[in-house]
């Protein structure tokens, strides 16, 4: 597909990014370790962690901002970790706009095309084009200081898109702005992108972002990408404990490898045995980690009451239940820990004190290495 935003019509393979074996040192403290990592070009790519995990350095050795330790940067094929940001041909968007003041938003956006000798009515259709795109037409006369923050980050990315760069880098754009702008805001950011057929790589340690945004995420702890994938393989099938954690609430039980079936991995939790996600490199007899988000598992009063479909896996007591509108979030515990589960807001809201038979439907949980 080509539109007149795009980044150059009929082309729209332009952008892929290959991270090959990048490690980063500062100070002798090693921030990034032998990193790999591949972009298609088009898509939207989000990297996801904690603070400090190394988010902004892989995006910074991205665009050439970082002299970097070992390893090499691809764009489009090409080597171009020895050349300098200016000629990756690229563009940024940061939390902090940036935007210069004295220029009103058209002149903005204007401003890195007439540095690269734009001028005449092709500088004036690129600036209309890009008004176009981002909406931001009726306020093209205004200075920065006269517009919102939602909008000063609309001319930051349209000023970083009217070069047409193969690659468009965000570190955490929505990071300054409220609650529901950065919603409305995050859905723009997402139609432009697709409208301008522009790679993008996103910083962001917010996981719901990263949901609603991204083709593709690689979650990163401590200076590793730990998983890469779209966001619902993430979520539903995290590779450890942390990714699990990170990524929304979990329940885990301790639990013991039994065998493997063509429809799973069976293991035991404590008096039950039930049927999980396969994980065949999981040796029969090894101690792991069964991890269930709260939307995975069911209540019943009794062991007779447990859904079809669902498996036991532990014996319970309520500590608290609240309505939340969509659904019931329910608190439970037994002598190992204590657990979450969402309810459907429809089921009846159980006392706090009673006993529940928590269970699972068979073959969704995940097997973590307990190690995690
Ligand atoms: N210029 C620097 N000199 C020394 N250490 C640095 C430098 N820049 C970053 N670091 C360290 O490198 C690690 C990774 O930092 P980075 O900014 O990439 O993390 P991040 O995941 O983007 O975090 P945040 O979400 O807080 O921005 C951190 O421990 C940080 O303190």
């Amino acid at each position: 597909m080509s539109s007149p935003h795009a980044s150059t019509p009929g082309d729209s393979k332009r952008g892929e990014v290959i991270v090959d074996q990048v490690s980063c040192d500062f100070s002798g403290t090693r921030v990034l370790h032998e990193t790999d990592l591949t972009v298609q070009a088009g898509e939207f790519f989000t990297l996801l962690g904690p603070s400090g995990s190394g988010k902004t350095t892989l995006l910074r050795i991205i665009a050439g901002l970082i002299d970097f330790t070992s390893g090499s940067i691809a764009i489009d094929g090409a080597d171009v970790t020895k050349l300098p940001t200016q000629k990756r041909d690229i563009g940024f968007v940061f939390q902090n706009y940036a935007l210069f003041p004295h220029l009103t938003v058209s002149q903005n956006i204007a401003f890195g095309l007439k540095l690269r000798k734009v001028r005449g009515p092709q500088l004036a259709k690129r600036v209309d084009e890009i008004l176009e795109l981002t909406e931001l037409g009726a306020l093209k006369d205004r200075h920065p200081a006269q517009l919102s923050g939602g909008q000063q980050q609309r001319v930051a990315l349209g000023r970083a898109l009217a070069q047409r760069p193969r690659v468009l880098l965000l570190d955490e754009p929505l990071g300054a702005l409220d609650r529901r702008l950065r919603q409305d805001l995050g859905s723009e950011i997402r139609r432009i992108q697709q409208e301008s057929e522009t790679t993008a790589i996103y910083v962001t340690h917010d996981q719901e972002e990263a949901y609603i945004l991204s083709d593709r995420m690689g979650v990163m702890e401590a200076g590793f990408i730990r998983q890469v994938g779209a966001p619902r393989e993430v979520y539903s099938a995290p590779n450890s404990g942390f990714v699990a954690n990170f990524l929304g609430e979990t329940n885990t039980f301790p639990a013991e490898a039994l065998g493997h079936a063509a429809a799973g991995t069976t293991v035991r939790v404590g008096e039950f045995t039930l049927t999980a996600a396969a994980l065949p490199q999981m040796k029969a007899g090894s101690v792991c980690t069964l991890s269930a988000r709260p939307e995975q598992i069911r209540l019943s009063t009794d062991l007779a009451g447990v859904p079809s479909g669902f498996e036991p896996v532990a014996h319970v007591t309520v500590t608290e239940a609240r309505f939340f509108g969509q659904s019931i979030r329910v608190r439970l515990a037994d002598a190992r820990g204590s657990y979450l589960v969402d309810l459907d807001s429809s089921e009846p809201i159980p006392e706090p004190g009673s006993p529940a038979v928590m269970s699972i439907r068979s073959h969704s949980a995940v097997i973590l290495p307990t190690s995690n």
